[in-house]
């Protein structure tokens, strides 16, 4: 499903070049639910900006199922990445003026989808992540914990291919983090989830199929 293929990024702090990565090849296959983990300043953020389309490797190739997105159109990747991906932050990255249902809304209004299809899967997959009394509410009045199960439904309410999670309970204490990881693996055993997430706690290992431990810039052994 996700292959790199000696996958390098440079970037330049003025005149100095930062490897953050040194050539990563690695493949996550379709319904894996996989962990990046590693010491800060590994590489683990910007492995998964590559694989998620968030960035673009300066050598090597992504590829995902059979389509090459590093040779895409910066406009043929927001097209893939609307289409396919789907993505949760530590931050939530939810819109403040918008309730729970409306933050949810956006990717299918996005794909042009009908008035009444975009109401149907919105409230169905705001249920499943548990908020269905919570969902004409503003990010301000939830959790935090609340907070990422909208982020979530969000991120899996066009029903992406891969799910990616940047540190996604960074910002909770340990009962909201684990809601959160019994969210994701419930949705990659039911529907066969794809899941990258980038984690540094030991404990959030138990819930994944597979660790990729990442150490300056390489996957180690
Ligand atoms: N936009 C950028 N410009 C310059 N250097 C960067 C940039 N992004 C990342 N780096 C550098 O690349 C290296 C890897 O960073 P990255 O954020 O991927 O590590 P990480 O393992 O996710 O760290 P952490 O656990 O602290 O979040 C670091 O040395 C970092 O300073």
């Amino acid at each position: 499903m996700i292959e790199a293929r000696d996958v390098k990024r440079t970037f330049l702090m003025g005149k100095v070049e930062v490897k953050a990565l040194k050539g990563i090849s690695l493949n996550i296959g379709k319904g894996e639910f996989v962990a990046i983990v590693g010491s800060s300043g590994s590489g683990k953020t910007t492995l998964l900006n590559q694989l998620g389309l968030l960035d673009t490797p300066t050598s090597g190739k992504v590829f995902i199922d059979s389509t090459n997105v590093s040779e895409l159109t910066d406009k043929q990747k927001i097209r893939f990445r609307l289409n396919n991906l789907g993505y949760v932050f530590q931050d939530y990255a939810l819109i403040p003026t918008l309730t729970g249902l409306e933050n949810v809304y956006l990717p299918l209004m996005m794909q042009g989808r009908t008035q009444e299809n975009i109401m149907k899967e919105a409230v169905s997959i705001i249920e499943a992540v548990g908020l269905a009394d919570r969902m004409h509410h503003l990010p301000s009045e939830m959790s935090g914990g609340q907070q990422q199960r909208v982020s979530i439904a969000r991120a899996l309410v066009h029903e992406p291919k891969i799910l990616f999670a940047d540190e996604p309970c960074a910002n909770l204490d340990s009962e909201a983090s684990r809601q959160i990881l019994e969210l994701f693996s419930r949705f990659n055993e039911e529907n066969e989830q794809t899941i990258v997430m980038v984690t540094h706690e030991q404990w959030h290992l138990d819930y994944v199929d597979r660790v990729i431990t990442l150490k300056d810039g390489l996957i180690a052994d």
